[in-house]
Parts: C-alpha cells; sequence; structure tokens
C-alpha cells in the first residue's frame, strides 16, 4: 500500500499542497480529481520523489518510501517526457532498461505492449512522428513495461480516443486486479466514476473527500423524482422538502428535514395514484461542485 501522510509542498507564498493524507490501496484503482490547481501534479511528483517534500512522508509497504521503490513505480508525469528524435521501440527498451530490464526482455515487453496499444507497426518510427494521441500511448506504454510494484499516473487518459480509453481502463484494472496500487488523476469525472474504486478529491491543496463513489454519493442531498396522475405544484407547499424542478404531473424534490419524504408520499397517495416516487442519485459531478466549492 502507498501511504500519503501529511504531504505539505509550498511555492513561495502559495502553499499547492497543504496536509494531504490519503492510502492508495493494492487491488483498487484511485482516482484523483480536482480543479485546476488543486495540487494533483504537485502531489504525485512528490510521491515518486521528483520533487522535493516540506513536510509529511511517503511511505510504502509500510516504511519510508526510498527511491528504490519508486525507481520500481510506474509513473506517468504531467510534462510527459519523451524524446521527439529517438524511434518508439529503441526508446522504450532504453526507458526500461534503466529501470533495470534485460535488453531481451524489455525488447519483448515493449513489443507486447506496443500491440496492445495498436502501435505495433509504429515502432521503428520517431516519436515525433506520431500523432499526440499516439505520444501518449507511448508514454503509457513506457510507465507499464517493467511490471511496475504501483502506478502512479498524471491525466492517463487525457487526449485518447474512445478506443484507446478503453485500452488505458483494461490495463488498469488488470494492474490492480494483479494487486498494484493504481493512482491516476483526470478530469473525466464520468469516466473516474465508472472505472474507480475509490476517490480522493482535492482542493486548493487540501483533501475535501475520500471514498467510494457511492459512499461519496450518499453524502449529497436526498432526493426524490415524483410522477402522479395530476400537477404536482402542490409540492411547493410542503414543508421540509424544497422543490428542485417541477413539470406538470413530474416533479424533483430534495429532502431537506429528515422524513419530510414520508409527508410527500402521504399527501401524494391522498391526491390520486402515484406513478413514481423513487430517490435520485446525484451524479459524481454534482458532489464534486459541491465540496470542490467549499
Ligand atoms: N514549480 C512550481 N512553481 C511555482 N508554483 C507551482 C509550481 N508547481 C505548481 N505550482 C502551483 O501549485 C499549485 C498546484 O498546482 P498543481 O499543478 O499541482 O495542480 P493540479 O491539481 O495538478 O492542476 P491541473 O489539473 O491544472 O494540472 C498551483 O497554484 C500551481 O500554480
Amino acid at each position: 500500500m502507498l501511504e500519503i501522510e501529511g504531504l505539505t509542498r509550498r511555492f513561495g507564498d502559495t502553499t499547492a499542497v497543504d496536509d494531504v493524507s490519503f492510502e492508495v490501496r493494492e487491488g483498487m484503482l484511485t482516482g484523483f480529481v480536482g480543479g485546476n490547481g488543486a495540487g494533483k501534479t504537485t502531489t504525485m511528483r512528490m510521491v515518486m520523489g521528483v520533487l522535493g517534500i516540506d513536510a509529511g512522508e511517503v511511505r510504502w509497504a509500510g516504511r519510508p518510501v526510498t527511491p528504490q521503490d519508486q525507481r520500481r513505480f510506474g509513473y506517468m508525469p504531467e510534462e510527459r517526457g519523451l524524446y521527439p528524435k529517438q524511434r518508439v521501440l529503441d526508446q522504450l527498451v532504453y526507458l526500461a532498461r534503466l529501470r533495470g530490464m534485460a535488453d531481451a526482455s524489455a525488447r519483448e515487453a515493449a513489443e507486447r505492449h506496443l500491440e496492445r496499444f495498436g502501435l505495433a507497426d509504429r515502432a521503428t518510427e520517431r516519436l515525433q512522428a506520431l500523432s499526440l494521441g499516439n505520444q501518449q500511448r507511448v508514454q503509457i506504454v513506457a510507465a507499464l513495461l517493467h511490471g511496475p510494484t504501483a502506478l502512479v499516473l498524471d491525466e492517463p487518459f487525457s487526449g485518447l480516443d474512445p478506443v484507446a480509453v478503453d485500452a488505458m481502463a483494461d490495463v488498469l484494472r488488470e494492474h490492480a486486479a494483479a494487486g498494484v496500487p493504481v493512482l491516476f488523476s483526470s478530469h473525466q469525472l464520468d469516466l473516474v466514476e465508472r472505472l474507480c474504486d475509490r476517490l480522493v478529491i482535492l482542493a486548493a491543496g487540501r483533501v475535501v473527500a475520500v471514498g467510494d463513489a457511492d459512499e461519496l454519493r450518499a453524502r449529497g442531498p436526498l432526493r426524490y423524482r415524483v410522477v402522479l396522475d395530476a400537477d404536482t405544484g402542490w409540492l411547493r407547499d410542503v414543508r421540509g422538502v424544497h422543490v428542485v424542478d417541477v413539470d406538470g404531473p413530474t416533479a424533483l424534490v430534495e429532502v431537506v428535514d429528515d422524513g419530510a419524504e414520508q409527508v410527500v408520499l402521504r399527501e401524494a397517495a391522498a391526491r390520486g395514484t402515484v406513478r413514481e416516487f423513487t430517490p435520485v442519485r446525484p451524479a459524481l459531478a454534482d458532489i464534486y461542485r459541491e465540496v470542490a466549492a467549499r
């Protein structure tokens, strides 16, 4: 398990990361979300040891992380950082060898991964000849080649087409299933919601929420969709609920006072047939907006 404990980093007067703590557990995909400048990249850089820490600690397998541990992690930095003029396969083999792989197994792993990401026929081209999306795929391969013990990926899905997004998602799931802790940042909340076992939401350098998608949704407002035979305008006069939307026989109400939904249901039944009365779970994007704005 990767443990981030009280990490803090300042740049001049700005505290970019402020006492951030969370865990990236084995077998789980942990999504790291937060608005621009929230501190995700700075946190990931500290986890990887490429940026100094002002306070706090990164722990791996129950003890302070070492550079040797970090060398075995798979990292996809925000700045990417492959060599534009070097040929794809040569570059991947070179990077894998830096991480301790023998030449033959590095080459075999690189070819296998390139095939997986649909790049087998581009292996001998220079990186700069590839589209940005394909360069991104190569970057992903570079992070995966050496059989990483943990994955720390900064926006791995950005710029990928839907086919590559699926390939990437499969690869992350496979690594998680094999027991590798996976942390990735993303602005694509729908994707995060679909993929992640756990989410860490950062705002202005601080962790504002941690949990699985259901736990986070449960923190959101409790809403009910009400569909009757007749107009639902009367709901505006029911105490303890806030009417979010009314459209003829259909309404969306938010429960403000505990148990007020029972009043709504009773009153609705007293007025005729209740066609629908269902709780509406907020989308992760709504929860995100709420916690990030606090
Ligand atoms: N090298 C640096 N020097 C000065 N300030 C920095 C540096 N790196 C980051 N910052 C500041 O730290 C804060 C957090 O930035 P960071 O890049 O970690 O956020 P982020 O969550 O990754 O944002 P984004 O989603 O836009 O990539 C920002 O205010 C940023 O301007």
